[in-house]
């Protein structure tokens, strides 16, 4: 739409969406108080989850239960857990090699990134990587929670008629997912009730996010307290799983795709010499260049979240170029449609590590926005950022990893659910692995 019709595009009745990188990085400053469209946000957390809190003020305040604890300082303690999961992850992937078994690294990498999202937040990990369909199950259960909620973004008018069907015949009609989905939500549920049945706790050391929102709350000391946890459980566990292991099964498949870049990380990974133990210094890690650049182009193609991203300004009109816009109109914004500029991003289908080491990449950086934008950027990045540097670090210190027919149709976003989703019958990221023989 924006090639034919410019810059800023009315996409329905209520709101418009503006394709300007420089504006929105403005628009979308953390000084900047817009509220979220309740009407785009609220299927994917409940009311009570900091993700579909709409108003500014409200979210600040349940953003300040748990934002601190997701600093790098404090991620940082959680290294030698990331390093634990991704040892769990390297038991199953030394199984394959003994077999010469091809291996679905796309489940691996998602049920790495679940079991340390779920470690980091709730008191138990959800410990994917032990299952025995390899988190076959949860998957197809998030799948089907993002198909679900995107379309009743539109189907909203079918709620009431929902609640009213006889629960034997509602639970007659479920499909295996959203079984799946119901018992991941009850495993929730009991995290929850462990927390507020343990109490405020004063030691803060060892405790978990929800325990973390549980010692920090000031504000809601009511009964949707519980719901309120829950909800924040969900968010926290759909926002980082998915996410994650998208951007590591990408980022890997195009580093598979070309041996020079292969040959480049490697040599440099070699050359660090980094022991991926409970002492891993993360600091080390990602000062190294050409990982580090490797990284960032995988965060350009990968796109976390495909979507649009509307916001409100509700306390002032807004003007961009000649139009103006007024208060209380949704502005949206697409990361993806930013990334694949080729003004800022020439040739942006290529995957080239090698732009983020030029002298103006710094510049450029400012129009990388994976993590969103303003005070609702991701507060996950920091633990997202960790655990991609070592996972794809180890696995090209450790491996040698070869493509095993996936192309790139397998994994790039065919169906935009929020997060990114490939065709309905990809197999995902297929390799199969040799141990590497130290040089
Ligand atoms: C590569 C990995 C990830 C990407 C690309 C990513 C991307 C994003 C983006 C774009 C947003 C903003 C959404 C919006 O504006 O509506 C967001 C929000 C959020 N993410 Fe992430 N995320 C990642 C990993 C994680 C992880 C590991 C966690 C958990 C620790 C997490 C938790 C959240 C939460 C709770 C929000 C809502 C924040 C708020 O509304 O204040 N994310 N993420």
């Amino acid at each position: 739409m924006h090639r034919i019709y410019g810059p800023i595009v009315r996409v329905n009745p209520y709101e418009v969406h503006i394709k300007d990188p420089d504006f929105c990085i403005e628009h979308f400053s953390p000084v900047k108080k817009l509220d979220k469209y309740g009407w785009w946000y609220r299927v994917f957390g409940g009311p009570w989850s900091t993700i579909s809190t709409e108003d500014h003020h409200v979210h600040k305040t349940r953003r300040g239960t748990f934002q601190n604890f997701l600093a790098p300082r404090m991620v940082r303690g959680f290294v030698p857990t990331i390093v634990e999961k991704l040892k769990g992850a390297s038991a199953i992937m030394d199984r394959y090699v003994r077999t010469g078994n091809v291996l679905n690294l796309s489940n691996v990498y998602r049920c790495m990134a679940a079991d340390v999202v779920s470690a980091y937040v709730l008191p138990t990990s959800l410990n994917l990587l032990e299952s025995d369909d390899l988190g076959e199950e949860f998957q197809s259960s998030l799948r089907f929670f993002f198909e679900t909620a995107t379309s009743m973004r539109y189907l909203g008018f079918m709620e009431p008629i929902i609640t009213i069907i006889p629960s034997i015949i509602f639970n007659a009609m479920l499909t295996q997912p959203a079984k799946a989905l119901i018992r991941l939500v009850r495993k929730l549920e009991a995290c929850v009730d462990d927390v507020i049945q343990k109490g405020p706790d004063m030691d803060k050391s060892g405790l978990c996010l929800l325990e973390r929102i549980n010692n920090n709350n000031k504000h809601e000391k009511d009964e949707m307290f519980r719901e309120r946890l829950l909800q924040e459980a969900e968010q926290f566990i759909v926002a980082g799983s998915e996410t994650t292991g998208h951007t590591l099964a990408v980022t890997t498949f195009y580093i598979l795709q070309d041996k020079n870049v292969q040959e480049k990380l490697r040599r440099e990974l070699i050359n660090a010499d980094i022991v991926f133990d409970g002492n891993l210094e993360i600091t080390k890690l990602q000062a190294l260049p050409y990982l580090s650049a490797v990284i960032t182009e995988g965060l350009r193609f990968s796109h976390g979240v495909g979507s649009r991203l509307p916001r409100i300004n509700r306390s002032s009109e807004v003007q961009y170029k000649q139009w103006k816009i007024p208060a209380g109109v949704p502005i949206s914004m697409t990361s993806r449609l930013h990334h694949e500029d080729a003004r800022l991003f020439p040739e942006p289908y290529k995957f080239s590590p090698e732009r983020w080491l030029q002298a103006d990449s710094k510049n450029l950086k400012k129009y990388l926005s994976p993590f969103g934008h303003g005070s609702r950027i991701c507060p996950g990045m920091h633990l997202a950022i960790y655990e991609i540097n070592i996972a794809i670090a180890y696995i090209f210190t450790h491996y040698t990893v070869i493509n095993s027919n996936t192309t790139e149709d397998d994994l790039v976003s065919k169906h935009d659910l929020g997060a990114p989703f490939p065709k309905q019958d990809s197999k995902g990221l297929q390799v199969t692995l040799q141990a590497r023989v130290a040089e």
